[in-house]
């Protein structure tokens, strides 16, 4: 069975999201009836991930917009543009529902001067799109896979048939329309007979690692192993760790890349270790107007996220506390950028943009 983390089909007005702030322990849906909806369960991370986040956005406004009639088309422009803004503000570092927002209002601004096409017409073309979202990301995520797999076993020394990996975070199904970024690459090796063993941090305080990226290596049964934050530096010096994948929530022009809290660390040991270190992201993660990472909005996050685990206080009552949800590694610690097109060097993103 595949783990299906969005249901959705406008034509019944269902959009469904597993509440992945109760995994692994309970799976439960819950429905969106719109943007107000929508835009709750991402700012709560009850769905989270770069892409699952511009994704569940854009359908909550599909199902919202689908029960309505709107009596002009001006009226059904000024009403996507409103809400697309909304969405915008549910979370600040991931580029992908700016981008999102970005297509879609250029889409619906071409329809409503389009005299050919009628408000009906409109909202359906424009409903559509958002559809195509889903089957788009997971085809660029079955490439992301094909592209990094081959980079990676490239890498081999000839007599090495298998790879161990490190990941962070989730970049899986739970993070995205399905298959995943870099666990898409780690999928792939998988379906290839190439992967000896994912490790995976637990990725405190959210514990993404822990409680979503271990949830789907076994609910797949790929060869994964569970270790803390903490002993990434110990794992690289016993374990003969041959890539570092990780996701994006936010690539910078010249490669600097948002990610994860922890990313940066984990960038800067394999550096140390000479362990090649991967972001892998669809080119809707990539944000054209940032040359650098020195600009990117760093979320941060409630202090009970930090000292609390499952309800519980785990820290002294009166600490003071710094949340931030992602860190910036710097691009010279990347050795490539995996993406659906291809994997590029951090220096070649310009000229992948043709800018
Ligand atoms: C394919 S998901 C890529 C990134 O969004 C992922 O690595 C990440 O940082 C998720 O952060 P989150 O705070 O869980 O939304």
């Amino acid at each position: 069975m595949v783990l299906q983390s969005i249901k959705f089909d406008v034509e019944f007005g269902l959009l469904e999201i597993l509440d992945q702030l109760l995994l692994p322990e309970k799976t439960q849906y819950i429905k969106i009836k719109g943007v107000e909806d929508g835009w709750s369960v991402i700012n709560k991370m009850q769905v989270r991930g770069a892409p699952a986040i511009a994704i569940v956005g854009s359908l909550s406004l599909a199902v919202e917009i689908w029960k309505e009639e709107f009596q002009d088309k001006k009226t059904l422009l000024r009403e996507i543009e409103g809400k697309l803004n909304y969405l915008i503000s549910a979370r600040p570092t991931a580029v992908n529902m700016k981008l999102a927002a970005d297509e879609l209002l250029e889409l619906a601004i071409q329809l409503s001067r389009d005299e050919t096409c009628s408000t009906r017409d409109m909202k359906k073309n424009f409903i559509d799109a958002i559809t195509m979202m889903l089957d788009k990301d997971i085809a660029d995520n079955k490439n992301i896979g094909k592209h990094g797999s081959d980079a990676i076993l490239s890498n081999l020394q000839s007599q090495e048939t298998t790879i161990k990996v490190l990941t962070h975070c989730n970049t899986g199904s739970l993070a995205t329309a399905g298959y995943g970024t870099a666990l898409g690459v780690v999928r792939r090796l998988h379906e290839m007979k190439r992967l000896d063993r994912v490790y995976l941090t637990e990725t405190r305080p959210y514990n993404q690692g822990a409680r979503l990226t271990a949830f789907e290596m076994v609910h797949d049964k790929v060869p994964a192993t569970l270790i803390c934050d903490s002993m990434v530096a110990y794992l690289f010096q016993k374990k003969h760790i041959q890539a570092v994948l990780v996701g994006a929530d936010r690539v910078a022009m010249n490669g600097d890349t948002a990610n994860k809290i922890g990313t940066y660390q984990i960038a800067c040991l394999a550096a140390l270790h000479d362990v090649p270190f991967y972001v892998c992201a669809p080119f809707t993660s990539i944000d054209s107007s940032k040359s650098s990472g020195d600009s990117i909005v760093i979320e941060e996050r409630p202090e009970h996220e930090m000292t609390y685990i499952a309800g519980k206080r785990i820290a002294a009552p009166g600490i003071s506390v710094w949340n931030p949800a992602f860190d910036v590694t710097p691009a010279k610690f990347i050795r490539g950028i995996i993406t659906e097109r291809g994997v590029f060097e951090c220096s070649d993103l310009k000229n992948q943009l043709n800018l």
